[in-house]
């Protein structure tokens, strides 16, 4: 007989376990739900009495936290105890894509998902359900299994798939009420056990209906293929944006046109300066590899120039900003509003700004920058991470401010990297009147409102108009 589970402990404190725990403890108060990590400041930061510190923005996750937290909720370095205490184990660890060896720079790093595996067989002394929370190959579960059967202490372990599909910036609403829940698990009478315990466990809060299990190869394969179909349609229309500039179409037309048709959808049809993120790329670019690894060579083709079309896409944004600015940007101030990869969200990772910026200061461009929620150490660390130029070299081009107005004062140009919603109340004529002239705006997110900036004397560039 199915056994109700009552403590989970989850590996990986970051910006999916942090968020996906406090929810699941939030709506079961019956589960101690444990989140490890090796990070020590990170787990630190989730306790931080001031729940406006917690290491990960979203918004209303500090809520969450403090409803849940001492309660029914820990975070803790105390791997070993946490896991031994579990019934339920969920891994969320970073599965980032590979920059070494064979696969470099296509497959998922695999090495703290058996890093986690190996160290569950080591602690467990009783049956443990295992759960993939992180996004992972297609028959990853295999491996994992193989390791937890043949260096454990002889207890049972169950592996199920259950990839999270939440978007940074709505993590919240969307853990709250999800599109649907999707959990893989083995054929056999045991998996099937085990895949109820865990349909339990979201029960307490989404209804039946949108809890969807399947074998495991299809949970797994199923969430690179979301990520994939989902990437595809921001190509799809970027690779658009640009054939509307010649063509004096408009994208943001085309795109209400095509997504009133109920078999496209109006969802993600918004043209950008690029997708970023932690998942797109490096889901589509683990997809990739996979289908090149059985010989599928026109599915990998395929698939590859979802990401061909992106960097294409970030890379013409810079170029348009070069041309326009006279074919020479060097010594001159390019203000950027923006460096996540998207609003609402402190998250950098990926973000189209990083390229951007990167080319531009191979123009010997100067930039500032400002956004409401990612700070100066991180900009920098961002553009180091390229190992393009010197750290010492990034840090005199690049400046950071805490104040928009500040950071656009005395620029040639304004770039929109990231659509935070504050970009739209501005006070624009202030900006204006504080630039040099001519001053130019390129608006990577079309969220400022061109004919009033026109009006004001901007020279105003928006993608795909
Ligand atoms: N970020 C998203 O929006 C999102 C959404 C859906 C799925 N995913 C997937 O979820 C997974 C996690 O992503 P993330 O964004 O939360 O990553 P992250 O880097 O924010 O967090 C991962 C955490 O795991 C910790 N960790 C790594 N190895 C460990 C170990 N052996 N023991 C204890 N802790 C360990 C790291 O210290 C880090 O804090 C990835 O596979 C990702 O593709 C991410
Ligand atoms: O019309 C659109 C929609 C999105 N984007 C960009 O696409 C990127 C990704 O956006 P989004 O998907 O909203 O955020 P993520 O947090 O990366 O979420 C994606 O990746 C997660 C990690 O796998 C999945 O769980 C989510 O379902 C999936 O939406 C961002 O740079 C967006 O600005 C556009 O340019 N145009």
């Amino acid at each position: 007989m199915n056994k109700a589970i009552t403590k989970i402990c989850c590996i990986g404190a970051g910006y999916v376990g942090g968020p996906t725990m406090a929810v699941i403890a939030q709506k079961c108060p019956h589960i101690k739900v444990t989140v490890v990590d090796l990070n020590q400041a990170r787990i630190d930061a989730w306790n931080d009495p001031n729940t406006e510190n917690i290491p990960v923005y979203e918004p209303g996750l500090a809520e969450v936290v403090a409803e849940a937290r001492g309660r029914n909720l820990f975070f803790s370095t105390q791997v070993d105890e946490a896991i031994a205490d579990a019934e339920m184990i969920f891994i969320s660890v970073n599965t980032p894509t590979k920059t070494y060896g064979t696969g470099k720079g296509m497959a998922a790093d695999l090495k703290y998902i058996e890093l986690c595996a190996r160290q569950i067989a080591r602690v467990s002394k009783t049956d443990k359900i295992v759960v993939e929370k992180s996004t992972l190959p297609v028959r990853t579960a295999e491996a994992v299994k193989s390791i937890l059967q043949n260096t454990g202490n002889n207890v049972q372990f169950q592996i199920l798939s259950n990839p999270e599909f939440l978007a940074e910036g709505t993590a919240v609403e969307d853990l709250h009420a999800p599109d649907r829940i999707l959990i893989g698990g083995d054929t056999t009478e045991e998996g099937q056990i085990a895949i109820q315990a865990l349909v339990d466990v979201y029960a307490n809060w989404v209804p039946k209906e949108r809890i969807l299990t399947t074998n495991l190869w299809s949970s797994e394969l199923s969430k690179l293929t979301a990520n994939a179909f989902l990437a595809q349609r921001v190509s799809s229309i970027n690779a658009l944006s640009e054939l509307c500039e010649h063509t004096g179409a408009d994208i943001s037309e085309v795109s209400r046109s095509i997504g009133t048709d109920s078999r496209i959808g109006p969802k993600f049809l918004n043209a950008s300066v690029g997708f970023g993120g932690s998942c797109f790329q490096k889901d589509i670019l683990n997809l990739v590899y996979i289908a090149r690894s059985y010989g599928l060579t026109q599915v990998a083709d395929y698939w590859e120039q979802v990401i061909i079309m992106n960097d294409h896409q970030k890379r013409r944004f810079a170029t348009k900003i070069v041309k326009t600015l006279y074919n020479t940007i060097s010594g001159k101030k390019i203000a950027f509003l923006g460096w996540a990869f998207k609003k609402d969200t402190n998250d950098t990772r990926e973000s189209a700004a990083i390229y951007v910026a990167d080319d531009l200061l191979n123009e010997q461009a100067t930039i500032a920058v400002y956004d409401p929620k990612v700070a100066e150490d991180q900009i920098l660390g961002d553009l180091n991470y390229l190992e393009t130029r010197k750290a010492e070299k990034n840090a005199e081009l690049v400046d950071v401010y805490e104040d928009a107005y500040a950071c656009c004062k005395g620029a040639h140009a304004i770039a929109v990297m990231t659509e935070w919603d504050e970009f739209k109340t501005y006070d624009w004529q202030r900006i204006y009147d504080n630039m040099i002239k001519p001053a130019f705006l390129f608006d990577g997110r079309n969220v400022v409102n061109k004919k009033a900036l026109t009006e004001i004397g901007f020279k105003v560039y928006s993608i795909g108009k």
